[in-house]
C-alpha cells in the first residue's frame, strides 16, 4: 500500500484552489506525491493548510504548504491509495513538478529504508534544543556494514593518521543515496512526535516542534560531506559549524556509540539579564548517538548551540555508565551557501 496526497508548495500570495481533490494554481495541478509525506501535523495547521474540494486559499507567507487528502480512506488522516492507482494518477505535468521540487528519485535507489511508514523511523525532537532531531534507527545494521565497506573500498581512510576527509559538490553515489533517504524519511515522518524528555517524565506536548519543510525542498539537499574517524579517546571540541554552510545539517553515526553534548553559544540558558546578573551557566545537554542514528540540526540547534564530543575518560557517560569506546565514524552532510 502506498500513501497518497497532493501537496502544493506555495509562495507568498499564491492562490490555490482544490478541484476533485487536486490543488491547482490556475489550471496547473501543483504537485502530487506518492508517499506518506505530509501527515497529521499539517492537518493541525502548523505547517500548512488542508484544503478540500471547492476551497480557494491564499498563502500569506512563502513557507506555506497546502494539502489535500481523502480522510475517508484513513481515520489517521492519511490518504492511501494502492500503488497502481497512484501511478494512474500521476500525469506528466505532476511528474515534472515532482522532479523540479524533489529531484529524480525512484524506489529502487533507496537505502532500503522502507517507505517511511516503518515505525522504527521515528524522529524525536530533543526537547531542550529547538531544531534538533534524532532518528535512532535511521540505518539498520546491515546497511551500516555495507556503507562502511563502501567507504573503506573507496579508500577514504587508508592510513590511521587520516581522520578527516571532505568532499564538495557532487557527492559520491552512496552519499547522494544517503541524502535522498534523509529527505525521504523526513518527509515521510509525522513531523511532530513526542519529544525526548531527558531525565524527566513530564508531558511536554506543548514543546513539540517540527521540521522546517522548506529545507527539504532544496536541490541538492546537501553538497558537502565530511567523514570523521575518531579513535577511542578522540572527539571534537565545542563548535558551531561555519556560516558558509546553510541551515540544516545531518550527522550519521557509525561503529561506536557516543554522547554528543550541546551547550548554548552564549553560555547561559537564555541569555536574559536578571537583577543585573546573567543566568548561571547551563548544564550541557547530552544526546546519545548510537551506530546507525542520524541527527538533524536546524535553526536554533544549528546557530545558537555548540556541539562537541569529548571522549576523554569520564565524559562519555550514559545512564550512569561509561561507554565502551571503539573507533567511531561520522558522516556530516551540509549545503554550502550560494556565493553571490
Ligand atoms: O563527528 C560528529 O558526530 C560531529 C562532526 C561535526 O560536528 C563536524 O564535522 O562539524
Ligand atoms: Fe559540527
Amino acid at each position: 500500500m502506498r500513501y497518497f496526497c497532493h501537496v502544493a508548495l506555495l509562495e507568498s500570495m499564491d492562490t490555490v484552489k482544490c478541484v476533485n481533490g487536486r490543488i491547482s494554481r490556475g489550471s496547473l495541478p501543483l504537485l502530487v506525491l506518492g508517499r506518506n509525506i505530509w501527515t497529521a501535523q499539517i492537518k493541525r495547521g502548523q505547517h500548512g493548510v488542508v484544503i478540500q474540494d471547492g476551497d480557494t486559499w491564499t498563502s500569506k507567507d512563502d513557507t506555506a504548504t497546502a494539502i489535500t487528502y481523502d480522510e475517508a480512506e484513513d481515520p489517521a488522516l492519511r490518504c492511501r491509495l494502492p500503488a497502481q492507482n497512484y501511478n494512474e494518477e500521476m500525469d506528466a505535468a505532476n511528474e515534472e513538478i515532482l522532479r523540479q521540487v524533489f529531484g529524480d528519485s525512484s524506489d529502487g535507489e533507496d537505502l532500503e529504508l522502507g517507505d517511511g511508514s516503518d515505525p522504527s523511523h521515528c524522529w524525536e525532537p530533543i526537547k531542550e534544543i529547538k531544531g534538533l532531531w534524532l532518528c535512532r534507527d535511521f540505518l539498520p545494521p546491515q546497511r551500516q556494514s555495507s556503507l562502511l565497506s563502501t567507504i573503506q573500498n573507496e579508500g577514504w581512510f587508508t592510513q590511521a593518521s587520516h581522520n578527516q576527509a571532505m568532499r564538495f559538490g557532487d557527492l559520491p553515489s552512496w552519499a547522494a543515496e544517503l541524502s535522498h533517504s534523509i529527505r525521504k524519511v523526513v518527509l515521510a515522518s509525522d513531523f511532530v512526535l513526542e519529544p525526548i524528555v531527558l531525565g524527566s517524565t513530564d508531558n511536554v506536548n506543548e514543546n513539540a516542534c517540527s521540521f522546517p519543510s522548506e529545507l527539504f525542498c532544496r536541490e541538492p539537499l546537501f553538497d558537502q560531506l565530511i567523514l570523521n574517524s575518531y579513535q577511542p579517546g578522540e572527539g571534537i571540541c565545542a563548535h558551531i559549524d561555519l556560516m558558509r554552510f546553510e541551515d540544516g545539517i545531518a550527522i550519521l553515526s557509525l561503529e561506536s556509540s557516543c554522547v554528543m553534548h550541546f551547550s548554548p553559544v552564549d553560555g547561559t540558558s537564555r541569555g536574559f539579564v536578571m537583577d543585573g546578573e546573567k543566568d548561571p551557566p547551563m548544564a550541557k545537554i547530552p544526546v546519545y548517538l548510537t551506530p546507525g542514528s542520524l541527527i538533524f540540526m536546524s535553526g536554533e540547534a544549528r546557530y545558537l548551540w555548540k556541539h562537541e564530543i569529548n571522549r576523554m575518560p569520564g565524559f562519555q557517560k550514559w545512564e550512569g555508565e561509561e561507554l565502551n569506546q571503539k573507533r567511531r565514524i561520522s558522516i556530516t552532510l551540509r549545503k554550502l551557501c550560494q556565493v553571490e
